[in-house]
């Protein structure tokens, strides 16, 4: 499945329902930085993000380091912002609700 890239204005008013969440200067990708408890959580939120990821086959940009992942998200193939960062913006969110240290 191809996805087209967003235009700024799209990005913009998706950014305003997507709360923790950073633009990038170059409006290309998204960042935001989980923090956990520990390494475990980190660990166990990752995971569920992999399943995630697969399932939408769109996968994150990250480094962690022991209770910290930050996420870095864009489409490769289509050189910017797509839905699928969006969604996988949204899974993740899930994936640390609750675990958030
Ligand atoms: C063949 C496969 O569908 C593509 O390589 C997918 C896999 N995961 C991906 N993930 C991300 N972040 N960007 C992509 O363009 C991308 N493309």
């Amino acid at each position: 499945m191809k996805y087209d890239k967003l235009e700024v204005t799209a990005i913009e008013e998706k950014m305003t329902g997507l709360d923790g969440w950073t633009l990038t200067g170059d409006a290309k990708s998204i960042t935001r930085s989980f923090k956990f408890a520990n390494f475990r959580e980190a660990f166990g939120f990752m995971t569920e993000s992999a399943l995630a990821a697969e399932k939408f086959d769109h996968h994150p940009e990250w480094f962690n380091v022991y209770s910290k992942v930050d996420v870095t998200l864009t489409t490769h193939d289509a050189g910017g912002l797509t839905e699928q960062d969006f969604r996988m913006a949204k899974a993740m969110d899930k994936a640390a609700a609750g675990r958030i240290g």
